[in-house]
Order: structure tokens, then C-alpha cells, then sequence
């Protein structure tokens, strides 16, 4: 089962079963399509009108499309893409785009993730790291949970010495609706190993998030 409908999982049990790709369950497409259908009649329009008349396939794809993380998994992300390497020395990759949706509302989550560990004989393929983040953004989720799954992800993967994550994002569930506050953002953060035992290690990752790239 995926990680956000078993609350019960411990963070170790939901970083292994992040390795086993989780498969759809069995609700039709054409079930599918007739709730967004529902949902349109309900909304007081009508299906069958020249611009909606597809609307239903389109939104179950994109929904699709937005919860794809849900049909990956980290064993096939990774394609083996950790290699033995005797590095000890902070690894960044910053400014990962985040397009998540929120689960409350399944509006988007718009944002950046940070992404910092410090190896301990193991490094990760750099683009592995984005992808760690993207299968976690492609479902249903609070901000919180992506932000602890990429850390535990990592964590279990690579045994490092530490692990940082630090999410920026902007909820459209606070924006376009309900308390209507655009421009407010939401940071969370994840600190692992050295990073949570360690104020040094960690200011200096924040301080490497603050700094602006020399080639922008
Ligand atoms: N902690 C956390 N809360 C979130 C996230 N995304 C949405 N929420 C919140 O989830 C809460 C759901 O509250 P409810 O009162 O059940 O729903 P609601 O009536 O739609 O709430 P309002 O947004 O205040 O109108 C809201 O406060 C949202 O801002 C997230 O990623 N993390
Ligand atoms: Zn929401």
C-alpha cells in the first residue's frame, strides 16, 4: 500500500515499501470519468456541452499524470545509480522544482526542495536525488510528509552521515480559496544524522541554500 493512505507505517516500513512500485487500484477509467462527470453536473454545468465534452478524460488524466508517483518506486528510480566512493564532504542539490498537490484539496503545491547529505562510502546519482523528490511530490500529500519521505528516503538508501531537506512551497489551498493569502509560503525542513546533532553542519547547509549561484 502507498505511504499516505497507511498513517500506521513507520517511516522505516514506508522507506521500504517505497522500493515495491504500487500498482492502481481496480477503478475503472470509464468509473473515473463518470465522477468527473458527476462532479461537473453537480457543479451546475453540463457534460455534454461542446467544451466539456472531454473535460472528464482530461482530468483523469492529468490527475493521473499529478499521482504518478504513485505507480513508482525507489528500486526503479534508482537504476542502481549508487556507486561506492569514499567522499565525506556535504553534497547539495538545490532548488529542485516541487509540484505537488495537497491532499486536503488536491490543489497544487508549488515549490523548491533542497536536498543535502553527507556520504558515508555511498553517493547517489545526482539526478537520482530529483527524482527522490519527484516521485514523492506526484501524490497526494502535506507538505510535512514530502519533506520527511525525501529524508528518510535517503537516509535508507544511502546510510549517510547526515541528511537535510528543506521545502519552500506555496499552497493554492491558502491562495485561490478558503483563507485567500497569496503570497504566503511554507517552509518545512528534515534534518537527519550530523544535521540534526550538529548546528554547525546544519547552519552551513543553510547558509548554502541562502547564497546566490555565481553563474545566474
Ligand atoms: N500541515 C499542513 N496543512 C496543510 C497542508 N496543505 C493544506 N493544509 C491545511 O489543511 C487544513 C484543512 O483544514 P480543514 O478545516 O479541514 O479544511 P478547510 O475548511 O478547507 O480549511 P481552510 O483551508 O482553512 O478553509 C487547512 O488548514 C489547510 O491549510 C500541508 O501540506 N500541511
Ligand atoms: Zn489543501
Amino acid at each position: 500500500m502507498t505511504l499516505s493512505i497507511r498513517p500506521d507505517l513507520t517511516s522505516a516500513d514506508q522507506v521500504l515499501s517505497s522500493f515495491v512500485a504500487q500498482k492502481r487500484p481496480k477503478v475503472t477509467e470509464a468509473e473515473m470519468m463518470q465522477a468527473v462527470r458527476t462532479l461537473l453536473i453537480g457543479l451546475g454545468e453540463d457534460p455534454d456541452r461542446e467544451g466539456l465534452k472531454d473535460t472528464p478524460k482530461r482530468v483523469m488524466k492529468a490527475l493521473q499524470f499529478l499521482t504518478k508517483g504513485y505507480t513508482e518506486s525507489l528500486d526503479e528510480l534508482l537504476n542502481g545509480a549508487v556507486f561506492t566512493e569514499d567522499a565525506n564532504e556535504m553534497v547539495l542539490v538545490r532548488d529542485i522544482d516541487i509540484f505537488s498537490s495537497c491532499e486536503h484539496h488536491i490543489l497544487p503545491i508549488i515549490g523548491r526542495a533542497h536536498v543535502a547529505y553527507i556520504p558515508n562510502g555511498k553517493v547517489i546519482g545526482l539526478s537520482k536525488i530529483a527524482r527522490i523528490c519527484e516521485m514523492y511530490a506526484r501524490r497526494l500529500q502535506v507538505q510535512e510528509r514530502l519533506t520527511t519521505q525525501i529524508a528518510d528516503a535517503l537516509q535508507g538508501l544511502l546510510k549517510p552521515q547526515g541528511v537535510a531537506v528543506v521545502v519552500e512551497a506555496t499552497h493554492m489551498c491558502m491562495v485561490m480559496r478558503g483563507v485567500q493569502k497569496p503570497g504566503s509560503w511554507t517552509v518545512s525542513s528534515a534534518m537527519r544524522g550530523v544535521f540534526a546533532e550538529d548546528y554547525r553542519t546544519r547552519e552551513e547547509f543553510m547558509n548554502l541554500i541562502r547564497h546566490n549561484a555565481n553563474f545566474h
